[in-house]
């Protein structure tokens, strides 16, 4: 995937944003003015701009056809303030496809830049239909995690739901789209739609779609996601959040492969594989009236539970060792391996965000190694059966004072890199420290 570029000439909003863009694992670049974009367009491949109305050089509406010109097929989505929120409409004729209004939160940001990039995406994964995530991808030995395999080879020969369970960062999705690649009948793409991040009054025809008219902002026809997954999967992420009047839509649609627009009059057939996930305990949803049992039974016919990492015993070294393969790689730099001396410390640590964080680890102890060997710090062993001891319990407040120092001990009082590590920008750490 390109670049996302976030054009803003407020340094706060630039360094949040293009932080959020980088976590949710796509590349950034900023500009605080519309020369430095035209500069970064000139010289990269651009997929998605955020571009502020009120630059200091200019109106950002007069800039759409220069990025135009230069990035033909570059997706615009306009920053406005309250107060020209008329000129964001006017950017809409002028080939943005969106606009956000500040202030906005994160949450909202986000749902923007996964919808696009995901569309984006869909468009290019029809081009490129043979790229695909095997089975063989999916690293791991232990006795669960071959089990784990079994069930995706037995799950890619049928069509029925699969429900995947598992703690955040467990290869949840991984394991979707392996399924989907593994099913030989598959012509269709995979479609992943979040379903906690989907506004809730958007989220029906966001899924199943609506008929020019169905609402005020409804001006077209609009396929909803079940149609673009037509022939393929649609993976359902954080089932648990799907709203409770979705659902015998969405139960319609298994059982029978119908299902109807918003606005729509007549009943629409498809064929699309329903894969679900979760990481939250869905019983509990179902006794609190959230979440229909007769749904969830109809998700669970292939129940694909993922372990914790901390369950998965040398594996956690064997995942090691992939990451620090590729990742090295990709940052040039000549890596030996794990310490002989942090390995017990590896094993023994829960890993709370389970492989999402060790990958994550092993990329920013990369880029921070001297020695050719990855030392990790500050990993402690898991709590033992008994919980904590009382001596060790600490205030959240000094247990973030231990850690800062831990870290600017380890960046030898580098505060850049030590801000850069604990990911908080420079200025929150010298308000931390003062
Ligand atoms: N067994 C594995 N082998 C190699 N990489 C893995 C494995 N499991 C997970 N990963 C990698 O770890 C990261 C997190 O995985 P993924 O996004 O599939 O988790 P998830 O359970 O869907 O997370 P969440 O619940 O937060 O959405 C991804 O980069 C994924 O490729």
């Amino acid at each position: 995937m390109g670049t996302v570029l976030i054009v803003d000439d407020v340094e706060d909003l630039r360094y949040s944003l293009s932080n959020t863009v980088r976590r949710a694992g796509y590349s950034v670049s900023v500009a605080a003015n519309g020369q430095e974009a035209l500069e970064i367009l000139r010289t990269s491949i651009v997929e998605l701009i955020f571009l502020d109305i009120g630059l200091p050089d200019g109106n950002g509406i007069n800039l759409i056809p220069k990025i135009n010109e230069l990035s033909p097929g570059v997706d615009i989505i306009m920053l406005s303030g309250r107060n020209d929120a008329k000129s964001a409409v006017q950017s809409l004729r002028e080939g943005a496809v969106d606009y956000i209004v500040k202030p906005f939160d994160l949450i909202e940001f986000k749902s923007v830049l996964h919808r696009i990039m995901r569309s984006r995406l869909l468009g290019k994964q029809a081009q490129l239909a043979d790229t695909c995530t095997s089975v063989d991808a999916i690293i791991g030995n232990c006795e669960s995690m071959r089990k784990v395999k079994e069930t995706i080879h037995m799950a890619s020969e049928v069509e029925s739901p699969v429900l995947i369970t598992g703690e955040t960062g467990t290869g949840k999705e991984l394991v979707a789209r392996a399924i989907h690649d593994a099913c030989p009948g598959n012509k269709g793409v995979f479609v992943k739609v979040d379903c906690g991040t989907l506004s809730a009054n958007l989220v029906e025809s966001e899924l199943f779609g609506h008929d020019r008219g169905a609402f005020t902002d409804a001006l077209t026809d609009k396929k909803g996601l079940v149609e673009v997954a037509s022939d393929g999967t649609l993976f359902l992420d954080e089932i648990g959040n799907l709203p409770i009047a979705l659902q015998p839509k969405l139960l319609r649609l298994i059982e029978e492969s119908i299902f109807r627009k918003v606005g729509g009059i007549k009943d629409i057939a498809v064929k699309v594989r329903i894969i679900a996930a979760t990481n939250a305990d869905i019983d509990r949803e179902i006794d609190a009236g959230t979440f229909r049992e007769d749904l969830y039974y109809r998700l669970n016919v292939i129940p694909l539970q993922l372990p914790p990492l901390r369950d998965r015993g040398d594996d956690v070294l064997l995942l090691a060792d992939a990451f620090i393969r590729t990742l090295s790689r990709d940052l040039k730099k000549e890596i030996r391996g794990i310490a002989p001396s942090a390995v017990e410390a590896m094993l023994a640590y829960d890993w709370p965000g389970n492989i999402r964080e060790l990958r994550n680890l092993i990329e920013r102890e990369i880029i921070f190694c001297k020695s050719g060997w990855l030392n990790p710090s500050g990993l402690r062993p898991a709590p033992s059966c008994g919980g904590l001891q009382g001596e060790e319990l600490v205030t959240l407040r000094e247990n973030e004072r231990r850690y800062i120092k831990q870290v600017l001990n380890y960046t030898n009082n580098n505060k850049s890199k030590a801000a850069r590590i604990l990911d908080i920008s420079r200025t929150t750490l010298r308000e931390k420290l003062d």
